[in-house]
């Protein structure tokens, strides 16, 4: 039976062969090459600091998801982000997804002009084209989905990103996608909490995952994130970094909150040892 990440995949490709007959991959290529070279994602988010005392905040540019609707009604995602960079998120991941999350490369465009941030490209990457795409319009990280790919494509993806001097988030959800991500040599390793093929959510994933993953990865801690209590079990259980949408987008000051969540974090992450 089809998943709801089969039925958001084949929109996802849809949609980018209709970008493909408007702007060739040559084009792309071509784009990436001159745009400015990408930022370190990594040490952003505290990679390459062996004490990570401090949880990084990747605060998210999201307008609606297919489990909640409608979210906010983002006027000016450049306004919002900067927002986010003044509270200090480490990170900013615009939704770039049309149908599901009403996002758009121009949301990322705009994001870009206004923040000097590393920025991630969020959306579901199943072809070298999103890759490119992602360099040629400023982008910093992608997310590759274990889920959602071969081991393969997770290496391929991986090593074509590399090259384009970005970062990857590798994502995943269950025990086995764990190890395929760690096979894949991936040095910043998300869970997320909701199983994108029924849209559940169980924060409970997190701190019984979250210890499989190799002491070297950036641990993140995907979704779920609705106040600074989750933020402070997020951050107990083994997180290094946060990603929050919803939290963030529909809040009347995501500054603040944004200060909020790293102080809970810090916190936790100080109670640890
Ligand atoms: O809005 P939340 O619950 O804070 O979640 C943010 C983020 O984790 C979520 O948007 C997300 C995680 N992985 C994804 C993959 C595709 C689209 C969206 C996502």
């Amino acid at each position: 039976m089809a998943t709801v990440l089969d039925d958001i995949n084949a929109g996802v490709r849809e949609d980018m062969e209709a970008r493909k007959r408007l702007v060739s991959l040559a084009e792309l290529k071509d784009l990436a090459q001159a745009a400015a070279p990408a930022r370190d994602a990594w040490a952003a988010l505290g990679g390459t600091s062996p004490t990570r005392e401090q949880l990084k905040v990747i605060a998210e540019i999201k307008r609606r998801s297919p489990s909640k609707g409608d979210l906010a009604s983002i006027g000016d995602p450049a306004s919002l982000a900067r927002q986010y960079a003044d509270g200090g998120a480490s990170v900013i991941s615009v939704l770039t997804e049309q149908r599901r999350f009403s996002g758009s490369l121009a949301d990322l465009d705009a994001v870009r002009a206004a923040v000097d941030v590393p920025l991630l490209r969020k959306d579901f990457t199943l072809d070298e084209y999103q890759i490119w795409e992602a360099r040629a319009h400023g982008a910093d990280l992608i997310l590759l989905i274990v889920a959602a790919l071969s081991d393969t494509q997770l290496s391929d993806f991986s090593a074509l990103s590399r090259e384009l001097g970005m970062n990857v988030l590798v994502e995943t959800h269950t025990e086995d996608e764990i190890e395929r991500a760690v096979a894949a040599n991936a040095r910043i390793i998300g869970v997320n909490v909701r199983n994108l093929k029924t849209l559940d959510v169980d924060r409970s994933v997190f701190a019984s995952l979250a210890g499989l993953i190799p002491a070297e990865a950036v641990v993140v801690a995907e979704s779920g994130v609705r106040d600074a209590d989750d933020v402070t079990h997020y951050a107990a259980s083994g997180a290094n970094a946060i990603l929050v949408g919803e939290a963030l987008v529909s809040h009347a000051t995501p500054r603040e909150r944004i200060a909020e969540f790293t102080a809970a974090g810090a916190a936790a992450i100080a109670a640890r040892s």
